[in-house]
């Protein structure tokens, strides 16, 4: 298959181009009365409004025919079904069976995975309750009143991020903390706060290798022997998360206390598999499972809609648009809810670990961009900060705002306040500010001519910033199931069109390879220093220190 430049949609996305690039949003909607209809979109509970988009009715019929050249609905339909498009390591990408509701069963190699996806759901479930009604205890038989849950990356910020996201329906009586960084402030800081007679940890690590994790899990090890805990009362307060069961076992994890998961489940995927036992315990597990359907429905969805009406599709491919054809590097995402303050921290793991790539599967480098830069945070804090770049300044940054229709707390008139700055800033982006307007406004507070030529450049909003609105009704556990599967989904079609694995992550390696070499030498002064003058004089440094 030809390279995504050299296709045939790209060139015809590249002569419409030249076509539209002058063309403003303002303009478009002072012609179309239709267009919020021809440009919205909606599936499960999210309503897609992607009329502030720079585009026209061709503009979107070309990036379908680019999709489509793609092998876009092919190649969905083979995730599905559990083909080895994680090709780097020879593994299917199946974080889809671990929420599907169907009843079908998903086969790899030959094997029907469901039945173990389901046994560690019930699993989850049971020790879930046992946690909760008090069946399980400490070991001097209080009941757990906290979980202290270790892991980083995709074995963090899944579980971390949902349940801040869901704070209104924590079960009470149980608190969940999380420790990710190696920085041993965040461990002291949070051991400092428990109770280890009634603290479960819980050690969440796919590859149980991770150095982080494994050294946050033995700093708990020794704090919980130190305070009164027993070797023997170990196997009551750790459990842990990991397809390697044979490390986890060596690291003195009872067996009984492993939850498994698998090598088709990639860890930026993972949330949806036991990763997700820190949000069942917070939560509970029917909330748990109302996620897992709300992605389900979103998968469902991106297998069933028409690419036209295909929410993922349609984010995926404005995303296109931009990076290759206006030249965009980062993508803004502005949840106006306070609860999802860290989602883009959460997005921003998952698509540039995943299309942070520069070459096909089959060896080719490629010549043209993948995936953007990803960040944000939460509206209205945003707009006193950093929204003024975004406005004016040189760079073209396609945003993703989000509101629920309802708050999870309707206080006095706050929601409406919320919704109106979401809904102005998307105004503004759009349609600017131009310079008779500026000039009007300057005149009538009676500035001068020569005053308002100076100030016009510096108060003329240029507008024509792409933004989509994302509108649901409620942040509940099923509609976060949705907006987090439309996210992946969303990356997944963009790695189709650039050609690329985005289920591989190998330029995080060199980094961990030379981090353990550092650390060598940092704590073996008679090893030889034969790196760069920069980093031996660090080394230096820090052994001096
Ligand atoms: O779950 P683990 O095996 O400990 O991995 C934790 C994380 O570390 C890695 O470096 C990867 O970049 C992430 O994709 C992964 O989620």
């Amino acid at each position: 298959m030809a390279l995504f430049n050299k296709s045939k949609s790209y060139q015809a996305l590249q002569t419409h181009y030249s076509e539209v690039e002058s063309l403003h949003m303002r303009d478009l909607f002072a012609q179309d009365p239709e267009r919020f209809n021809k440009f919205s979109a909606k599936a499960c509970d999210i309503e897609l409004d992607y009329s502030k988009n720079r585009i026209t009715e061709q503009t979107m019929v070309k990036l379908f025919d680019l999709a489509r050249e793609a092998q876009v609905e092919a190649k969905r339909d083979g995730m599905f079904a559990g083909d080895r498009i994680n090709t780097s390591e020879d593994r299917a990408v199946l974080h889809t069976a671990l929420r599907n509701l169907s009843g079908e069963p998903v086969m790899v190699e030959g094997q029907d995975v469901m039945p173990e996806v389901k046994a560690t759901l019930a699993k989850i479930k049971s020790f879930v309750n046992e946690i909760h009604d008090g069946t399980r205890k400490g070991y001097t038989g209080k009941a757990f009143t906290d979980v202290l849950a270790i892991g980083i990356g995709g074995s963090f910020l899944g579980p971390k991020v949902m349940t801040e996201a869901l704070k209104p329906y924590r079960q009470a009586g149980i608190k969940v903390h999380f420790v990710a960084n190696v920085d041993g402030a965040h461990i002291h800081d949070v051991l400092a706060t428990l109770p280890a007679e009634s603290t479960l940890v819980v050690m969440s690590s796919k590859s149980f290798g991770t150095q982080e994790t494994l050294k946050n899990t033995e700093t708990a090890r020794e704090w919980f022997l130190q305070s009164g805990g027993k070797f023997d009362d170990i196997a009551k307060h750790f459990v842990c998360v990991s397809s390697n069961i044979a490390k986890a076992t060596e690291f003195g994890i009872a067996e009984d206390n492993i939850f498994p998961m698998w090598d088709w489940v990639g860890g930026r995927y993972s949330l949806w598999s036991a990763i997700g036992l820190p949000i069942a315990l917070s939560l509970g597990f029917d909330n748990f499972e109302e996620l897992l359907s709300g992605a389900y429905e979103m998968d469902v969805h991106f297998k069933t809609a028409p690419l036209e009406e295909n929410l993922p599709a349609i984010l995926g491919l404005l995303g296109v648009w931009y990076i290759n054809f206006f030249g965009a590097q980062s993508h803004v995402l502005l949840p106006y809810d306070h609860y999802l303050r860290a989602f883009p921290a959460y997005v921003q793991q998952l698509d540039m670990e995943s299309n942070g790539k520069s070459a096909t599967p089959s060896g080719e480098y490629l010549d043209y961009e993948t995936g953007p830069v990803i960040w944000g945070g939460e509206g209205t804090n945003g707009q006193h900060a950093f929204h003024q770049l975004i406005h004016q300044g040189k760079v073209l940054i396609p945003a993703d705002f989000m509101l629920p229709l309802h708050s999870q707390h309707e206080v006095s008139n706050h929601h409406a306040m919320l919704a109106s700055n979401c809904f102005g800033q998307t105004q503004a982006l759009m349609q600017g500010k131009t310079e008779d307007e500026v000039r009007a406004e300057l005149l009538a507070k009676g500035v001068s001519e020569e005053a308002i030529a100076k100030e016009i450049p510096q108060r003329v909003f240029e507008g024509n910033k792409p933004s989509n609105t994302l509108l649901f009704s409620k942040l509940t556990p099923k509609t976060l199931g949705n907006l987090i599967a439309l996210y992946e989904h969303k990356v997944f079609v963009q790695g189709i069109v650039w050609g690329i694995n985005s289920f591989d992550q190998w330029g995080v390696e060199l980094g961990k390879v030379l981090g353990n070499d550092v650390l060598a030498k940092l704590e073996d002064s008679s090893i030889a220093l034969d790196g760069d003058s920069s980093t031996n004089a660090l080394i230096e440094k820090f052994r001096n220190r």
